[in-house]
């Protein structure tokens, strides 16, 4: 039997199994065997092997940010607006076939957009170029789902495309507009499986005795594990499957032009919703500004001592997990010029009052000006290392050895 036809039945027997406390424990293991054949199917080694028709292009700029949806709701319509790259437009789906990369100039930061080709249900198991496109959703530091807003209300579909566009990227291990579960697995050699749980009110979604079925289902027979989270059994996977990626989404309802006030309202209401007319160009500089919010792209503007801040030329800082502190802005700048900081200076929100003296793990807001401070009587760590090493080099010491010797 194939991966898919597996999956198939698991499927099923999910669907027949009623939900109560008492099939909790089967469940988690149908669900655990579900997501080790998704991860067999995503794995490379696949028929073709081959990744020539990938739709992988290089980064570029500050960030990534990738257009995903149904065919035909304005993906290409919409890159050409925002970045004035072209991109075919078309009445017809499936009119774009490739991945297409333009560029948004914002913020003084160039963020790289990407047009895909349409996806449609089934895409995570391979139907139409749907693998290729969720592999570039992948690589993406944020996700615009394209919706077609016209098919919204009367049919209830665009809720529909959404809930299945969610599906699918789901089922290649994306996780949208997720925190990842606070719950850590440590592996042991022996003495069973040992669980720990911080949460107060106790884990109220899952039985211990499931705990035990799913890490059973995963070979984990001793462990220690630690709650910080009241965290349901597809969390739980999640942690042990370990390959999910958390990504950022907006939702992104196109073609309002063809709805009434009072429906462009509703659909605005939604969370992470943004609605824009690509013909009349509507909702355009929102799109941008909620994009740019959730890049959670930093600019650090440069000062010298006892001149004026740099306005023109900001240093940007990608997101990174914990914020953008001074040392990845000295790193951007310079990858030794944090070792030789004494301190940095702060003007801006992160600072508590103006010209703050902060040191490496200060964490950075948007617009905040730094001056760095360098400490010039410090030896540099390196260079000591570097020339410890020199002094005790066995050739240099033989040659200070022969060089006393002919003196003498
Ligand atoms: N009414 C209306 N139509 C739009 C809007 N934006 C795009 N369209 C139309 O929608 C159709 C599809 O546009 P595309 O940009 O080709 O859509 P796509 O999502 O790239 O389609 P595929 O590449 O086939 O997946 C075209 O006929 C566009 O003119 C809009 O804001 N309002
Ligand atoms: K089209
Ligand atoms: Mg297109």
């Amino acid at each position: 039997m194939g991966i898919l036809e597996k999956i198939k039945d698991i499927e099923l027997e999910m669907s027949r199994t009623q939900k109560n406390k008492a099939t909790e424990g089967h469940l988690g293991i149908l669900k655990s065997k579900l997501a080790k054949l998704r991860t067999q199917l995503l794995a490379p080694s696949k028929t073709s092997g081959s990744n020539e028709d990938s739709f992988e292009v290089s980064k570029y700029g500050h960030g990534r940010v990738a257009l995903i949806g149904f065919p035909s709701v304005g993906k290409s319509t919409l890159l050409t607006e925002l970045t004035g790259t072209d991109s075919e437009v078309a009445a017809y789906e499936f009119t774009t076939l490739t991945c297409i990369p333009g560029v948004i100039h914002y913020n003084d930061a160039k963020i790289q957009l990407l047009d895909l080709p349409g996806i449609i249900e089934g895409a995570s198991e391979g139907k139409g170029r749907g693998r290729q496109v969720i592999a570039v959703a992948k690589s993406s530091d944020l996700i615009l789902m394209v919706l077609d807003a016209t098919k919204s209300e009367a049919a209830n579909s665009t809720y529909a495309h959404k809930e299945i566009l969610t599906r699918e990227l789901e089922a290649v291990g994306l996780r949208l507009n997720q925190t990842p579960p606070r719950v850590y697995v440590k592996p042991k050699h022996s003495g069973g499986v040992q669980v720990n749980n911080v949460v107060s009110g106790g884990l109220t979604k899952m039985s211990e005795s499931t705990i035990l079925k799913i890490l059973a289902e995963y070979k984990i027979h001793h462990c220690e594990l630690l709650f910080r989270e009241d965290v349901t059994v597809d969390q739980f996977i999640d942690v042990l499957e370990g390959n999910r990626k958390y990504v950022r989404c907006l939702y992104v309802y196109n073609k309002v032009d063809a709805l009434t006030i009072e429906e462009v309202d509703s659909l605005s209401r939604r969370p992470d919703s943004v609605c824009i007319s690509c013909h009349m160009k509507l909702g355009m500089d929102h799109l941008l500004r909620r994009t740019w919010n959730d890049m959670g792209l930093v600019r650090v503007y440069t000062k010298k001592t006892g001149q004026k801040p740099d306005f023109d030329e900001p240093v940007v800082l990608a997101d990174h997990r914990g914020g953008c502190t001074v040392k990845h802005f000295c790193d951007q700048i310079h990858n030794t010029l944090s070792r030789g900081l004494k301190y940095a200076q702060v003007w801006g929100v992160s600072a508590k009052h103006m010209g703050q003296r902060v040191g490496l793990k200060h964490a950075l807001s948007d617009e905040d000006v730094v001056q760095v401070v360098k400490d010039d009587g410090a030896v540099d760590k390196e260079e000591l290392k570097g020339r410890f090493r020199r002094k005790n080099d066995p050739a240099r010491i033989a040659d200070r050895v022969k060089k006393a010797k002919l003196k003498t």
